[in-house]
Formats: C-alpha cells, sequence, structure tokens
C-alpha cells in the first residue's frame, strides 16, 4: 500500500467511527497510589465529547494496581505478584466506581470487561469477547477493558496494556488506536536524555524503531514503558490501523486529529482479526515439525498442515491452544491453534486422510492445523 501523509492519517483517526483509547496507570493516578479524580475526569470528559458526537469509544483502562496499592497499605507499587493481584482486585473496583460516576454525567454507560491471555485464545472465547464489545458498542455503552491481573497467571501475563489495546483494535475492528500516556510523545530516546527529540509522524513504525531508542518506564506505577508502547503501535500498523500517543491531557486533540503527540501510519491493509489475534496474542504450548513438503505448503499460504507432512510433536497441549509449526532445521513458519490433543497426534503423524479414516476413525481425518486457524510468522 503506498504510505500516507501525515496530514492523512491525523484525517483518518479525526474520523475513525470505532476509536480504542488505551489509558496507561501514570495518567490516571498520583504517586502515591491513589487515583487522580480530576485527571480522570479530563479524561472522561474528552471521550464522552467523542460518544456523544457518535463515535464508538472503547477504552483499555490501566491502573487498578496503580489504584489499590495505596488503600491496602503499601507505601509503593509492589513488586511481588500476589500483592499485585490482590492490589488489582481492590483497585479495579475503585477504577470502576470512578469511571461510571464520570460517564453518567453525560449520561453515557460503561461495561467492565476483564480480560487474561488464556481466555482469548480459544475460537470460543474470541468470538465471546467479541460479540459482548460489538453489542456494547451497538447499545451506546463504553467497554472499559483491562487485564484480569488477580486471575492472569504470571507466565502469560501481558503486564502492560498496551499491546492488550491494539489485540482489541484489532477485536473492533476499531478505524484508530489512541496510546495516552505520561509523555507528550515519542521521542528519539528517552526524553530525560539530553538532545532527545519529539518525532511528529511514524510513516513506518516497523523501519522507524531501528533509529529510535526506547526505554522502560519513567514512573514509579507505569509497566513496559515506551517498547511496549511501540509494539502496540506495530501491531495496530500491521493490523492497517492508524494509532497517535501523546499524553492524557493531549486526548481531545489527538482524537480530533490535531498534530499533537506522534501519529504512526497503518503499514498493511487490514487483515483477518481472528488470524491476527492469533499471531500476536496466542502463547504456543508446543511445537510442530513439518517436513520439508509440507513446510513449503505452510508457507505458500494457503494450505492447513496435514499429518501426512508432521515428523514430530513437541510439548504438552490440548487441542484449541496456540502451537508453532517449525520445519526440520527449528525455524518457526508460522502459529497456528490444534485441532489435537498432543497425546493424539504421535499416531497420526506421517498418515493421510484415507490411513486416518481408516486406522482412527472419522474424527480424525482432520488437518492437525486448518488454515483458518494459522498465521505465518
Ligand atoms: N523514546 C522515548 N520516547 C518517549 N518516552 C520514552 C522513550 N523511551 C522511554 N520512554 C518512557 O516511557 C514512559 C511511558 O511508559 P509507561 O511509564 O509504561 O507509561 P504508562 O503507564 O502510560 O503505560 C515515559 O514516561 C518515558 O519516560
Ligand atoms: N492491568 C494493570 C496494568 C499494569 C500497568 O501499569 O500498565 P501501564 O500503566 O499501561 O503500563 C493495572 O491495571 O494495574
Amino acid at each position: 500500500m503506498n504510505t500516507p501523509s501525515q496530514t492523512q492519517v491525523r484525517r483518518a483517526i479525526a474520523e475513525a467511527q470505532t476509536i480504542v483509547v488505551k489509558v496507561g496507570s501514570s495518567s490516571l493516578t498520583e504517586p502515591s497510589g491513589h487515583l487522580d479524580p480530576e485527571r480522570l475526569n479530563a479524561l472522561v470528559a474528552a471521550l464522552a465529547r467523542v460518544r456523544l458526537m457518535g463515535g464508538r469509544v472503547v477504552l483499555v483502562s490501566s491502573g487498578a494496581i496503580a489504584a489499590g496499592f495505596g488503600s491496602l497499605g503499601f507505601d509503593a507499587r509492589p513488586t511481588d505478584v500476589a500483592d499485585q493481584q490482590a492490589c488489582a482486585a481492590v483497585g479495579q473496583g475503585l477504577l470502576m466506581a470512578q469511571y461510571e460516576a464520570a460517564f453518567a454525567q453525560y449520561g453515557l454507560r460503561v461495561g467492565q470487561i476483564l480480560i487474561t491471555v488464556s481466555d482469548t485464545i480459544a475460537p470460543q472465547q474470541y468470538r465471546n469477547v467479541r460479540r459482548t464489545l460489538e453489542r456494547l458498542l451497538d447499545l451506546g455503552a463504553v467497554p472499559i477493558i483491562n487485564e484480569n491481573d488477580s486471575l492472569a497467571s504470571n507466565e502469560i501475563r501481558f503486564g502492560d496494556n498496551d499491546r492488550l489495546s491494539a489485540l482489541i483494535a484489532n477485536i473492533v475492528v476499531a478505524d484508530a488506536l489512541v496510546l495516552l500516556t505520561d509523555v507528550d510523545a515519542l521521542y528519539t530516546a528517552p526524553p530525560n536524555e539530553p538532545g532527545s527529540r519529539r518525532i511528529a509522524y511514524v510513516p513506518n513504525v516497523e523501519t522507524a524503531l531501528e533509529r529510535v531508542q526506547v526505554g522502560g518506564t519513567g514512573s514509579n506505577v507505569g509497566t513496559g514503558g515506551m517498547v511496549t508502547k511501540m509494539e502496540a503501535a506495530r501491531v495496530a500498523a500491521v493490523s492497517g490501523i492508524p494509532s497517535v500517543l501523546t499524553c492524557a491531557a493531549n486526548a481531545g486533540p489527538a482524537m480530533m486529529g490535531d498534530p499533537v503527540g506522534t501519529a504512526f501510519a497503518p503499514i498493511h491493509d487490514r487483515g483477518s482479526s481472528r488470524r491476527l489475534w492469533i499471531g500476536f496474542a496466542a502463547h504456543p504450548f508446543g511445537t510442530l515439525v513439518a517436513d520439508a513438503g509440507a513446510a513449503a505448503a505452510v508457507r505458500g499460504g494457503a494450505a492447513s498442515l496435514l499429518a501426512a507432512g508432521v515428523v514430530e510433536v513437541k510439548g504438552e497441549f490440548a487441542a484449541g491452544d496456540a502451537v508453532w509449526i517449525d520445519d526440520e532445521a527449528g525455524n518457526h513458519l508460522a502459529k497456528g491453534l490444534a485441532g489435537f490433543d498432543s497425546e493424539e497426534i504421535p499416531q497420526m503423524l506421517g498418515r493421510n486422510t484415507a490411513q486416518l479414516r481408516r486406522f482412527l476413525g472419522e474424527e480424525y481425518a482432520h488437518p492437525l492445523v486448518h488454515r483458518d486457524n494459522l498465521v505465518l510468522v
């Protein structure tokens, strides 16, 4: 696709019908670990304006842990995972109470959705999340999403909400993603470094990253810093979604297409959101090793992975879990959702569909990974 100009990208954001806005912990709380109602209300005012003008707004809000630790008696954001989960359980309620009251001033309802990575990998859950979000938007409500910190196991937590917001933008087929944080833009290096300069427009986030020095969080409540925000902007860009990164105080102007913060152009046309979700979110639990023929077929982009072309299965997984598809040299070719439990697969390897049907029964006469559930990496 042709690279759009900054003006075109800003205009696309201003005209977005469905918009996903992500706000970080540091933009909603005081360092002491209490919500800052003034900043939260200012953000809600900007979002309500877009909603009342007919836009469909999804808010991905961090801040549960930051809002909870002060009330639970911690002096600072705890580092122990169980402490963080307890703080999130308390803080999420406090956060939603504030949002409910703030949106109610504009006659708007909010709906809370808490998501874990593992909840959203299985096709059934993916469809449920999508359907609930769409119905909330159709009913005029503002969905407010956070990671389900109290349940998510640490190994597969997103941890920050930046990447989650880009995946949500995919799910709701958003026209724009707005990343709000405590710095007004992306800089050529962390803003406290002398000589770092604001970047107003990034036509290709993948190549730009080679020239920008991004660092971790600059606050004591945020997570991920600019690294995960760039990853979110990249996921949005390759999904065909323009994005803008700025500080929460600039939320209104950013959504109006004013030249604030940093705008990122889309770098591909839109793909299937479900496939993108598998590619970006699904955490692989094992590996299917393809022989040369199957590897070539998978690389071609339109083939399912058949048991006849698989030489080895590694790891333990259940049907519906994500797996890597590797070639025999160990290169990752694709990510996909397995059609069978790992323990069922060894007896299927090397057999064609007719043999699977004859020896194992009709229920085994299917691909190990169907092409609809497979994304090249
Ligand atoms: N190149 C960069 N440009 C801008 N900010 C950067 C850069 N590298 C690192 N940062 C840091 O990223 C921080 C924002 O991330 P984070 O603290 O995780 O915020 P949030 O809570 O909003 O997710 C900024 O405050 C800044 O200190
Ligand atoms: N889900 C967590 C998000 C953790 C976090 O701090 O994220 P962020 O501020 O977006 O870097 C919370 O609500 O506290």
